[in-house]
Formats: structure tokens, sequence, C-alpha cells
């Protein structure tokens, strides 16, 4: 019989530098400790928590891929249909947190705080935050503050919304911010707390995740983009492309003419920003509506072929697929 006092948390681990093991001299591999051995190193939690662990992967994030994702949305509403839990938290690799934190936020119909974390540091090393980090994640996910807020992803003392989180520094602990909207909310031990008041919750954007995604590629754009890349693109027969525009979503003029005959013959064509924050505004430099092209507005390249991938399973034309990057 459970103790109804307990919050009850289902903890997922995907793997990542959480669950790094040591490996030759300073380096580690990402994803080899067991969700229990991590776990063993918070002693006591049973006193505060009902915990139930589930490991649905051990990997290093740069290798997930759709069907993994899939796998871990289905994992997580199953148990949420359960209607047993309080709150979840899913342990996973920092490198693409911010992606599958968002993809889940698109997805997910709940008011039970779903929390991702993770660690930049392996445990085995001097200053590790992954216990810290893990602890946070359970206040969050067991507090009645939390509900209601989407997928959050919490780093650093930081608690933060699916939406807007990136990682954006390498190496270091402070690598994670929402630069568009700064934070939500803060952790301190066990103590937890929002800035402002959680906005009405609506319901997620997509009811499933198609059972194969749309093929969307990303093009990063810089000074002297060789044209050649791009047509390398078009040749793979995308249903979509994702330009990781320089500034406002731009590129080179030869690198736009190509996009939009790509656009002309039905190829979805989303304008990001490489920039890291702001947001990508229609019709500035670029005439969007004469190409048909569609803007990311605050998304960033990697969360806008997220969204795209999605969008495409449910309609190809450019005017209802930028109303989902405006939603
Ligand atoms: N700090 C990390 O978690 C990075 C480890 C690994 N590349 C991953 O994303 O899983």
């Amino acid at each position: 019989m459970p103790d109804l006092r307990r919050p009850r948390i289902a903890v997922l681990g995907t793997g990542g530098t959480i669950a790094g093991v040591a490996a030759q001299g300073l380096g580690y591999r990402a994803g080899g400790m067991s969700l229990q051995d991590i776990l063993t190193a918070l002693p006591g939690l049973e006193e505060w928590l009902h915990l139930d662990c589930q490991q649905v992967a051990n990997v290093g994030s740069q290798n997930i891929v759709y069907e993994d994702w899939r796998r871990l949305a289905f994992a997580v509403q199953a148990r949420l249909d359960l209607g047993d839990v309080d709150g979840i938290v899913i342990t996973h690799g920092t490198d693409t947190l911010e992606e599958t934190a968002y993809l889940l936020d698109l997805v997910l119909s709940t008011r039970v705080p779903v929390v991702l974390t993770g660690a930049m540091r392996p445990a085995h090393a001097p200053g590790s935050d992954g216990v810290a980090n893990l602890l946070s994640a359970l206040a969050v996910a067991a507090s009645p503050l939390a509900a209601g807020r989407g997928v959050l992803a919490v780093m650093n003392q930081k608690i933060h919304c699916a939406r807007d989180v990136q990682k954006m520094a390498a190496s270091g602990l402070d690598a994670f911010a929402s630069p568009n909207s700064g934070p939500l909310g803060w952790v301190h031990d066990r103590d937890i707390g929002f800035y402002g008041a959680a906005a009405p919750q609506k319901p997620p954007l997509f009811g499933s995740l198609p059972a194969a995604p749309a093929k969307v590629h990303v093009l990063y754009s810089h000074g002297g983009l060789d044209i050649d890349l791009l047509r390398a693109m078009t040749a793979l027969k995308p249903d979509g492309i994702v330009l990781a525009g320089v500034g406002n979503g731009n590129t080179t003029d030869e690198a736009l003419a190509l996009l939009g005959q790509a656009a002309a013959q039905g190829v979805a064509i989303v304008r990001a920003s490489r920039t890291g924050s702001g947001r990508v505004v229609r019709n500035m430099e670029v005439d969007d509506d004469n190409a048909g092209f569609i803007v990311a507005g605050s998304l960033n390249p990697q969360k806008a072929r997220i969204l795209l991938m999605l969008a495409l399973a449910q309609s190809p034309d450019a005017t209802q697929l930028q109303d989902y990057f405006l939603a």
C-alpha cells in the first residue's frame, strides 16, 4: 500500500553524462551506469518520495533517433495514463536534452510535471553535478507548484520550459539557459519556486507522434556557403529544410534562390537563426510571402526541425505550417 503522503515519482533513465562511467585518461563514456546505480548516491530518498524506476535507454544523447523519442513518449504517456504518479523525471544526455524536452512537450497530455535533467560532469569527476541536478529534478517533479506547466528541464538550480531551454555552452556547469524568456523558476535543495504563475495550460499541439516522421534536414549558413551543399541536400528529396540562417534567418542570394525553387516544388522551407536567441521575423530582407517560406519565430533550428517533422504529418500547406510555428 503506497504511503499517500509521499509523492509518487517515476524516474525514467535514458543515459547521458549523468549515467557516465570513467574511461581511459580523463575521458568517460556517456550512458554506462544504470538508473539504480545513480540513485544509490541519494540515500534516504524513499523516506521522502515513492520512487519507481524504469530504464528506457542508456545512450549518449547525440545518438538518439526518432524511434527512441517515440519509445520514450509512449513510455511517459503510458505512465501518465495509469494515473498513479505525481511527477515524472527523465535523466538524459545534455547534448540533445532540449530536443527531447520540446518533442515531449508537443505531444504529452498531462498536468503532471515531466522534468528532464542531466549532468555536465560525470559522477567520478570532481564537482560532478549529476546528483544535485537529479535531486533538483525530483523536488520539482514532486511539487504541486510545477503542475500544469508542460515539460520542464532542470539544470544547475534553474527550472526552464521545454520550448525555450537551450544548451548554450559546450562545457561548464551553467550550460543551460532560456535566452528568450529566462528561467521559469529556481531550486535550492528540496525547496523550489517559480517567478510567475502558470499560464493557462493548452492541449498539446499534436495528439501523437507519427510512426514515420517527415524527412527534414538542417542547412547551416555562413559566409562563403558552398551552394553544392544545398544542391546535395535537395537531391536527397527532403520533405522539409530548416535553414540555420545568419541573423534574421538569412543566407546567400544563391541559396535563397535555390530554397525558393525547392519551396515551389513542395519542400517546406523554414527560416531559423543560428544566433541563439531572438525571433526570426517574416518579410524583412527575405520576401517570405513571395517565396512561400515559413519562419521559425523564436525556435532554434534543431527545435524548428522537430516541429516541422511533426507538423508535416498534419499538413503540407505553408500557411498552416506557419501557424504551427507562431502558435
Ligand atoms: N553532458 C552530457 O550529457 C553530454 C554527454 C553526451 N554527449 C550526451 O549528450 O549524452
